[in-house]
């Protein structure tokens, strides 16, 4: 990048802050918190506490800053996600790529959430977490367990990630300061 262009991005993120607000969403155990983690600092820990209700969390990357509803996966918070979803600049459906037995809830937990009226047209990213084990399964195989390709209402996007090895965290970060949009 030329020195113009430098003090040009420089002066931009003076006067144009970005902001977003999302909301992390799926199954207990998908990997969501550890996902804030990976974003935030890069740590990873094994022993990881069940988000009870929610948890919001402030991370600045670059002139970015993203405001993230981390919300509880288990049976009795998905009531709540919904409500968590509303005017978010986009949602982050997690889900743990290696519990194949899972992929099935986190299919109608995720159909629930996408006919809702009030999400409509909210850009959607999948994340299937956990490809650092042996069993996970392919970005394709999750794509068609998901059923994904009949979602026509929103922008969606999958990544595979590990919040374990960092894999695909930047490519993450990436898509979440794409749709970020102008603070006012
Ligand atoms: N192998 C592996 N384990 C992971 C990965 N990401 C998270 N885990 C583990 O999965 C477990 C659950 O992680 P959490 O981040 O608490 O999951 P969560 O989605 O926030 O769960 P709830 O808060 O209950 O909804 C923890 O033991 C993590 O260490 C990963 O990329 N690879
Ligand atoms: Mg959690």
């Amino acid at each position: 990048m030329g020195l113009w262009d430098s003090l040009l991005n420089w002066l931009r993120s003076l006067f144009f802050k970005q902001e977003m607000e999302l909301s992390l969403v799926g199954l207990q155990n998908a990997g969501k918190t550890s996902l804030v983690n990976a974003i935030a600092t890069g740590g990873y820990s094994e022993d990881m506490i069940p988000t009870v209700g929610f948890n919001m969390r402030k991370v600045t990357k670059g002139n970015v800053t993203i405001k993230i509803w981390d919300l509880g996966g288990q049976r009795r918070f998905r009531t709540m996600w919904e409500r968590y979803c509303r005017g978010v600049s986009a949602i982050v459906y997690v889900i743990d790529a290696a519990d194949r037995d899972s992929v099935p809830i986190s299919r109608s937990e995720l159909n629930d959430l996408l006919t809702k009226p009030s999400l409509n047209g909210i850009p959607l990213l999948i994340l299937g977490n956990k490809i650092d084990k042996s069993e996970a399964l392919s970005k394709q195989a999750l794509v068609d367990q998901l059923g994904l390709d009949s979602v026509a209402d929103r922008e969606v996007c999958c990544y595979m990630i590990s919040c374990k090895d960092s894999i695909n965290i930047d490519a993450v970060i990436d898509w979440l300061i794409k749709h970020s949009r102008t603070a006012t």
